[in-house]
């Protein structure tokens, strides 16, 4: 424990989107902070690869410098905001090793080598807080790994990235492009620097990952999580679900069964009158089912620099606490070995979209292909088209495995002209 005075000295690496607001609010709050840790929160410095560059009113030149392992080896607390794998990774193991806390919201590097991360601090007996790596200003990594420590989480499901349900939404309610909605996304700082890891579902399949960890308490690495993106959502099929009051959005779910835990990221319509369909711009919503507590419901900002640097800043007092006041955050659990299951075994229901041959016989020869596989239809409309008629078939649940060999078995069959999409139907 140090003298409760004596100030806590912040490292800041990388003062972009989030960063420059977390050093802002640092400034403008530091007396509140100061209360509140029961010491003063001083920055030691701000790590950037070009201190010539101009940051804007908020980030004193004063305090930028290019030497980040000698900024990291003064502070009791780094707060890592770069984002990527190197030099995240070395500059967080550096700042460990040195005895220092750290705090980040950098789900990529946690979701490929949180476990080397996570031992590191644990050996060193000091926190590793990442509130805002997971669905930004929310407070959910708190509830999981703390408040639900108690319980036995069986599903989590939601929506995790912001960018994504940015776009999608602009899509919906506005008829807006995939690629202009994308763009004003970039502009609003909800984005990764690359916009690859929100659209093609890698940022979400990352989260997807942590919450999956802490929620099972085994190690859940990306490569576990089914991940599927966005960039083949056509405005086509957007209109598409609207015409039946549903919506597309990316979900990620992670659930625990009796054979394992499954974790997966994909589009999926969602009906109207769900919760989550009403989940617009960049904010994320989340559901937890837990044993004992029964469902909660998590919404908010996902994105964006000053809701990020909210959840920032949370961890940071608290690691401060830890540092002026003595004690320590949770350490990893990871004591669980339940199978993780291929996305073939999950149970869902698909929606087809696709044209089909105009002339008798058609319906039924697209029946056969369904009960081949022992997969139920619920729903059947079909939409009159020029050369073929348009057919959209909604199925009852049934293994994924099953509904791709349906699927494979339509595009082979002379009844259809083509499969135009697949969407799996969630949230019912
Ligand atoms: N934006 C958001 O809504 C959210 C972001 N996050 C996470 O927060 C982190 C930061 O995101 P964000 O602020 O949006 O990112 P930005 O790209 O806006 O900012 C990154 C900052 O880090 C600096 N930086 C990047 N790479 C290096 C490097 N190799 N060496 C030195 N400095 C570097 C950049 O410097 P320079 O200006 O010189 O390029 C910039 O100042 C990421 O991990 C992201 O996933 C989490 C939740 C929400
Ligand atoms: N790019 C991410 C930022 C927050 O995690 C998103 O869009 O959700
Ligand atoms: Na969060």
């Amino acid at each position: 424990m140090s003298d409760p005075l004596k100030p806590v000295s912040i490292a800041i690496l990388g003062p972009g989107t989030v960063g420059s607001e977390v050093v802002r609010l640092l400034t403008a709050q530091a007396e509140d902070l100061a209360a509140r840790v029961g010491a003063p929160l001083e920055i030691a410095g701000i790590y950037v690869r070009d201190t010539s560059k101009d940051r804007g009113p908020n980030i004193p030149r004063a305090l930028l410098t290019d030497d980040a392992s000698a900024l990291v080896a003064k502070a009791d607390v780094v707060v890592e905001l770069m984002g990527g794998i190197e030099p995240a990774r070395t500059l967080i193991l550096e700042a460990i090793a040195s005895g220092a806390s750290v705090v980040t919201a950098n789900k990529a590097l946690l979701a490929q080598h949180g476990p080397e991360l996570y031992e590191a601090a644990d050996a060193a007996n000091v926190d590793l807080y990442f509130e805002a790596a997971v669905a930004g200003a929310i407070p959910l990594v708190r509830p999981v790994r703390e408040s639900l420590a108690g319980d036995h989480i069986s599903r989590i499901l939601g929506i995790v990235n912001g960018t994504t349900n940015y776009i999608l939404d602009e899509m919906t309610m506005r008829g807006l492009d995939y690629d202009v909605a994308l763009k004003q996304a970039q502009e609003l700082g909800y984005a990764e620097a690359d916009p690859t890891a929100d659209v093609e579902g890698h940022d979400a399949a990352a989260k997807a990952a942590i919450l999956a960890s802490l929620a099972f308490h085994q190690r859940v690495a990306m490569d576990d999580v089914y991940c599927e993106g966005i960039s083949a959502v056509t405005s086509e099929d957007v209109i598409a679900a609207r015409e039946t009051d549903q919506v597309i959005k990316l979900l990620a779910i992670a659930e625990r069964t009796a054979d394992g835990v499954a974790v997966r990221v994909h589009p999926a319509l969602v009906p109207m009158t769900h919760p989550l369909a009403g989940v617009h711009g960049a904010f994320n919503a989340v559901f937890v089912e837990a044993e004992s507590a029964g469902g909660l419901m998590f919404y908010g900002q996902g994105a964006g620099g000053t809701p990020t640097a909210s959840a920032v800043l949370g961890d940071l007092v608290s690691v401060a606490r830890h540092k002026a006041s003595g004690g320590k955050g949770p350490h990893e659990s990871n004591y669980a070995e339940h199978e993780v299951l291929p996305i073939e075994a999950a149970l869902t229901r698909y929606c087809v979209r696709m044209s089909v041959e105009d002339r008798p016989g058609v319906l039924s020869a697209v029946a056969e292909v369904f009960a081949r596989h022992d997969v139920g239809i619920e729903i059947v409309r079909q939409v009159p088209g020029q050369t073929h008629a348009g057919l959209i078939l909604s199925t009852y649940s049934a293994p994924e495995r099953d509904l791709r060999a349906t699927v494979s078995d339509l595009e082979a069959s002379d009844a259809v002209a083509e499969v135009k999409s697949v969407l799996r139907i969630e949230g019912e």
